[in-house]
């Protein structure tokens, strides 16, 4: 009795061990499967290769790093009094960390006064911003500082389809690039939080001519078209029954930018494709030694 107990307990320990074994040598052993490499796409084969990249250029997480976590610290929404020499002092130095490579600095315990600056500080002046090509406008916050509002036009679930370009700007994009930015270690993309404001209390009362003519009531909405080249009379954005609109506040940078196309600019034309799609090996060569 004892004997076939002793034989069973050793066969199920054997059969574990040959589990074990076989799978953790499938998954250190190189799959020799070239077939399957050349037929995978170029950002397969790039990230089969990262695996195989020698330890130099394996960095820690980003996510690890102190930086990050003081700015995880600093950005939670600090309450403060937005009046006076306060707020002009906040703007004034969020206004000095703009420079070259950063336009904030992760590491100031002062970058959650600002996001709740952002946030509430009072609309002294309301106009359109006419600069790129779809409906935004620009505020002039307490403290006189300029900050862009791109609206909500979609409900955050809805997904648009089409091409990668379909819809309208989806305000929560700047949101998440600030984060982005901030995890990646480069804060290149402005400070931006989300905000509900009142058309009929903050905008209207404080709004320039062209954005008052572009202005009217729709079904007890109230609704702007704006001026830009996307903008339709048709086709405006509406705030709700209450006069309440949400949408993205972002920190307007100052002084000129220059316009930097990406070498991996997608087309807008339908079926055509951009000289990385078509070229994707000497593309990269080129601009490596071009651009
Ligand atoms: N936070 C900012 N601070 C200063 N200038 C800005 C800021 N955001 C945008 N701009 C300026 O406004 C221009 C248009 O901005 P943006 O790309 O966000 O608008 P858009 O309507 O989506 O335009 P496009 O279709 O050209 O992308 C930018 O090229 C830049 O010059
Ligand atoms: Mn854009």
């Amino acid at each position: 009795m004892l004997r076939r107990r002793n034989v069973l307990v050793l066969s199920v320990t054997i059969l574990i061990l040959f589990f074990f074994t076989t799978n953790y040598l499938r998954s250190i052993l190189p799959s020799n499967n070239s077939v399957e490499y050349t037929s995978l796409s170029i950002e397969g084969k790039i990230q089969i290769e990262f695996k195989n990249l020698p330890k130099d250029y394996k960095i820690p997480s980003l996510i690890e790093h102190n930086t990050f976590y003081a700015f995880l610290k600093n950005i939670k929404n600090e309450k403060f009094e937005i009046s006076g020499e306060n707020i002009t002092n906040l703007w004034k130095e969020a206004n000095s960390w703009v420079t070259k490579t950063q336009i904030f600095n992760m590491s100031s315990p002062n970058i959650g006064k600002v996001a709740y600056a952002l946030k509430n500080a009072k609309i002294l002046k309301a106009d359109l911003d006419t600069r790129g090509t779809q409906l935004k406008f620009i505020f002039t916050l307490d403290g006189n500082q300029q900050v862009i509002f791109k609206p909500q036009w979609y409900e955050k679930e809805r997904i648009i389809e089409g091409p990668v370009y379909a819809g309208k700007d989806r305000y929560g994009s700047e949101i998440v690039g600030f984060y982005l930015s901030a995890i990646l270690n480069k804060p290149l993309c402005p400070i931006s939080v989300e905000r509900t404001i009142s058309l009929k209390q903050d905008v209207l009362p404080v709004a320039t001519k062209r954005l008052l003519e572009t202005t009217f009531m729709s079904k007890n909405r109230t609704c702007i078209y704006g001026q830009c080249f996307f903008c339709k009379k048709e086709d405006p954005i509406c705030s709700d029954k209450n006069s309440y609109l949400n949408g993205a506040v972002i920190f307007n940078i100052k002084g000129h930018l220059v316009s930097n196309r990406s070498p991996w600019q997608r087309t807008y034309k339908k079926g055509k494709r951009a000289v990385w799609q078509e070229f994707p090996e000497k593309y990269c060569k080129y601009v490596y030694h071009h651009i």
